[in-house]
């Protein structure tokens, strides 16, 4: 059996292209520089599919920024607000990922969302009625002669035409139905273009098709293939599906004439039992997604050899694969300094997962793989013991009862008093939790990591910090305070850091979103707190201030959902453990005289299941519960507090509303207060904070601007029950924007209250 990649990680294994691209941004680098980095990049990136023998290896996986982006541009999909501005493509296709504001115009980024169920995110094209989707860009096509150059044929990876019409943001009155015609012509001569370079094969990413699919849905992916199928020649055509399963077009999928078809086994949970039921073509070939490209932990040899032996029994060609593309999890292992072996012989990131293709191609090549040394040595860790149990924890979940996730008194009676206790204006203003986190807050946390300067020196350094924010937002006017977050490096590998049961990383990064990554840290055993978290630095904050002051905390369901989870226990015992570690800080903080408590849980919807069927039954009743034993033992006047980075809840208002938070604050900005029609038809309870501006680009929003987004929200949000504060927390952004928008966020919320006499 060959064996292939999706795709690979492109930020660097030291993000190398994170710091150019950031360095790029600040004019300290040219383009030239930037595009050497990037050469660089895909350099080594295909080298290490060489010295792993990989027989598939991508090419177009790489970008700038993202690869849906990447794929607008391709097809002269350029909104005129940022073709208007006469910029160098580069610098155009950076205004439409971070927003410009500079000598040719001000204009927004485009809209961001989540990447399916991860925690990266796609820029969402936009399709406006007189655009005329064509083939004019050349990035694919670069990219293939680039690897051809090192003697590799490689692969392109392009998002297929079906995923692009499905995820891209139709702004006119035309709908994907009205762009087939134009959209098959341009993957037409995409595929004629790799003909005559010489591709053997190209890979056509849609993960949409493993979403709930309607029979138009299904008529549009006929459609689509049906055409461009026949513009195939000698390149073979591998249509790529990943995240999920194909049972809502396996049949259709499988009778188009596609030369392959990428299937995964991982999440896929009925991908088997459709090979199985309905077969799978005997001359084409199943790319098989059997390691896992989202999950951290070594592939269990033997479980996967059940897969394929299944396979086989199609006689169709198997190629071993990722499930999905490497971008999801880190370089390698191999940097990881903190971690013994004992731990790290655990673990599998992208250069493992492709030591691990490796290792099955060799042993399925073997007419007894039970004798071969890599299958032995796997068979042998997977019955080791690996202590990472806590009985005492283990009995603490059993023994929660019904009652302990429900909050007394009940929300509108809440209201009433929280309302009598903190008398603050009509539409108070807030943020989200962090302030900048500059070069100096990060260099001082790395010299503390790297033990050149004492905790005492670093807590030091962190509650000045912290008497400098609080000045701040009182000049500026704020009225609930936030200490800002400097102490932490992520909001949930931090609270990783904490709590015991994890693991955490030097090197780990994943990219997150253009030039941001995280280091999500591994869920090793049982989860517990031995100390308070987040305690010291809340009550610290607190006394130099006459304002509420509200204690920050990371929710169960996001901690569980960013981080790599165990693969041994279920999601919802894991998330009940981090629950009750979480619900201990929340207590103490009460205790100590914190009166108002936000628990983000930003990564909520993101792991709600693909399929609408899967929601409740796998997700939310566990996800929302474990939220609600988080806050349940609270007393009513203490206000809590969620929020939520994306706006992407509508279809789950009333689960949002059975968190039984006081206040949600939420992204809504960057996509044009959709949520706020919903919020007021469904009769939301909880008082709001849509984000009146998107933190996520650096451009100071207008107080002009700010007043319209609130006049806006009033229209349809009681305004006892609506917040002012923007999307998001502050951390990715300089104090020099920082400032001027609080400002202006805060000057917009005043003149409303005068105008409307609040
Ligand atoms: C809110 N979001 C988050 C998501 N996921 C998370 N896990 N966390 C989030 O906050 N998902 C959705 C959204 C949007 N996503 C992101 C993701 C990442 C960031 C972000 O700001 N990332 C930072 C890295 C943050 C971090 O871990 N910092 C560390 C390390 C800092 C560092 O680079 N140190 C240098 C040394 C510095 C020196 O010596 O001067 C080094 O290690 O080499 C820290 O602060 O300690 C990023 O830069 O990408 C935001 C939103
Ligand atoms: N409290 C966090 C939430 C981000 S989603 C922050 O402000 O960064
Ligand atoms: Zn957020």
């Amino acid at each position: 059996m060959k064996t292939a990649t999706i795709g690979y990680p492109r930020v660097g294994t030291l993000r190398e292209l994170k710091f150019a691209s950031e360095k790029y941004f600040e004019g300290v680098l040219s383009k030239a520089e930037l595009q050497d980095t990037a050469v660089l990049l895909r350099k080594t990136h295909w080298q290490m599919h060489i010295n792993n023998g990989i027989d598939f290896i991508p090419s177009n996986d790489f970008s700038f920024y993202d690869n849906m982006l990447d794929t607008a541009v391709l097809l002269n999909v350029v909104p005129k607000r940022y073709s208007s501005l006469q910029l160098d493509p580069l610098e155009e296709y950076f205004a439409m990922a971070r927003g410009y504001q500079g000598l040719n115009g001000d204009v927004k980024a485009l809209v961001m969302k989540k990447w399916f169920n991860t925690n990266y995110h796609y820029i969402v094209p936009e399709i406006e009625d007189d655009t005329e989707i064509s083939l004019v860009g050349t990035k694919p096509f670069d990219e293939f002669l680039e690897a051809k150059k090192m003697g590799i044929v490689s692969k392109p990876v392009i998002i297929g035409a079906f995923t692009f019409l499905k995820l891209a943001r139709f702004t006119g009155n035309k709908t994907a139905i009205d762009f087939t015609k134009d959209i098959i012509v341009a993957y037409s001569e995409m595929l004629k273009k790799f003909n005559d370079l010489g591709a053997e094969w190209i890979q056509f990413d849609e993960p949409a098709l493993i979403m709930d699919l309607t029979a138009d849905d299904i008529a549009l992916l006929k459609k689509i293939y049906g055409e461009i199928l026949l513009a195939k020649d000698s390149t073979k055509l591998l249509l790529q599906s990943y995240f999920g399963d194909l049972r809502d077009c396996y049949q259709e999928v499988t009778t188009l004439p596609f030369d392959g078809i990428g299937l995964d086994f991982i999440e896929g949970n009925h991908s088997l039992e459709l090979v199985k039921h309905f077969g799978f073509p005997a001359d084409k070939t199943l790319f098989a997604g059997v390691v896992n490209g989202k999950n951290i932990w070594r592939n269990n040899y033997s479980q996967t050899l059940l897969i394929l032996n299944e396979l086989k029994k199609t006689r169709a060609t198997i190629v071993l694969n990722t499930s999905c593309s490497l971008l999801h999890v880190p370089y390698t292992i191999k940097n990881e300094g903190f971690l013994t072996d004992e731990f790290k012989k655990h673990f599998a990131f992208a250069e493992e997962k492709m030591g691990e293709l490796a290792d099955l191609k060799k042993i399925t090549a073997s007419n007894t793989p039970a004798e071969i040394t890599e299958y032995i040595k796997n068979t042998r860790l997977f019955q080791e013991s690996r202590f990472c149990t806590d009985v005492s924890v283990q009995a603490a979940v059993s023994s929660l009862t019904p009652e302990d996730f429900v909050r007394h008194p009940a929300f509108h009676k809440r209201e009433k008093i929280q309302k009598a206790v903190y008398n603050l204006p009509l539409l108070p203003t807030t943020t989200i939790g962090s302030f900048p986190q500059t070069a100096e807050v990060k260099a001082k946390r790395s010299v503390f990591k790297n033990g050149k300067i004492t905790a005492k020196h670093y807590i030091k350094f962190n509650k000045e910090k912290i008497a400098e924010c609080v000045a701040l937002q009182e000049k500026i006017g704020l009225d609930v305070l936030v200490h800002g977050e400097f102490e932490r490096n992520d909001m949930v590998e931090y609270f990783g850091e904490c709590l015991n049961g994890f693991l955490f990383t030097q090197k780990a990064w994943v990219q997150s979103y253009g030039t941001r990554c995280v280091k999500p840290p591994i869920i090793w055993g049982d989860i517990s707190r031995s100390q308070a978290m987040t305690v010291d630095y809340i009550v610290y904050a607190q006394s130099l201030t006459k304002k509420y002051m509200k204690g920050m905390l990371t929710g169960p369901v996001t901690i569980l959902n960013w981080s790599f989870p165990r693969e041994d226990i279920s999601l919802q015992e894991c998330a009940l453990q981090i629950a009750l570690a979480i619900r201990q800080e929340v207590l103490e903080l009460e205790a100590n005289g914190i009166k108002i408590i936000q628990i983000d849980e930003a990564a909520l919807r993101e792991k709600l299941p693909l399929r609408k069927s899967d929601w409740h039954c796998e997700y939310l009743d566990w996800a929302i519960t474990a939220f609600r034993l988080v806050h349940s033992g609270v007393k009513a006047e203490t206000q809590i507090h969620t929020h939520m980075c994306y706006s992407e809840f509508s279809d789950i208002i009333k689960d949002i509303d059975e968190m039984d938070a006081d206040v949600i604050t939420f992204e809504a900005s960057r996509s044009d207060l959709v949520i706020i029609d919903v919020l007021n038809r469904c009769g939301f309870k909880t008082a709001v904070g849509p984000g009146v501006y998107d933190i996520h680009s650096p451009r100071i929003p207008g107080t002009e601007e700010i007043k319209e987004a609130i006049l806006k929200m009033l229209k349809k949000i009681p305004r006892e029950k609506l917040w002012v504060n923007p999307d998001c927390g502050l951390k990715t952004r300089g104090n020099a924007e920082t400032i001027p928008s609080l400002q202006n966020l805060v000057d917009a919320a005043q003149e409303v209250r005068r105008s409307l006499q609040l």
